[in-house]
């Protein structure tokens, strides 16, 4: 599940980007960036870079987290931030991934889940990444008396 969850968070984090003040003149790479501007590194181009990812980068494998999250990016820990990196990142973390767990362990031990013909792949960005038309699914209860 902790795979799962990861892969989902590598494609369809919530956070597409997170926002950073400079504060003074920065060499970053090839870019010279004067002091009191604001940037906007976009997560989800880091998460989705076939040079980290390789070429199936865009595809959903969560076996490529099966030996950790450092393995799965190369011991490259700014290509995998879904809950951002360094002192200012998430503090519910540990509480939103136990969270996903406990309610997906709850529903799968009632439910099988498929989705429905209906549903139509559309990640948009409307503050946080978010289904377009929602995510229709099937729930069928695994015992009769569910
Ligand atoms: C899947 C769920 C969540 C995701 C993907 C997420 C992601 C993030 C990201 C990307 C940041 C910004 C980090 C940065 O700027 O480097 C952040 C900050 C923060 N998150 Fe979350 N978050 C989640 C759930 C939660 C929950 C459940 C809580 C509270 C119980 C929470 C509390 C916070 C707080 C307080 C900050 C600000 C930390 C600071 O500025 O020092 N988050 N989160």
């Amino acid at each position: 599940m902790t795979m799962i969850i990861n892969e989902t968070l590598r494609l369809y984090g919530p956070s597409s980007g997170l926002p950073r003040a400079v504060t003074r003149e920065v060499q970053l790479g090839k870019l010279l960036l004067p002091a009191n501007i604001d940037i906007l590194p976009i997560s989800i181009g880091l998460q989705r870079d076939p040079h980290f990812w390789g070429d199936d980068a865009h595809h959903f494998k969560p076996e490529r987290f099966a030996e950790g999250i450092a393995k799965a990016t190369n011991y490259t820990p700014a290509a995998f931030r879904p809950f951002g990196l360094g002192p200012r990142s998430c503090v519910g973390m540990t509480f939103a991934t136990i969270e996903a767990k406990v309610a997906l362990s709850m529903i799968l031990q009632r439910y099988t889940i498929t989705l429905s013909p209906a549903y139509v792949h559309s990640p948009i960005p409307v503050l946080t990444i978010r289904p377009q038309h929602g995510i229709q699914v099937i729930l069928e209860p695994i015992h009769s008396n569910a």
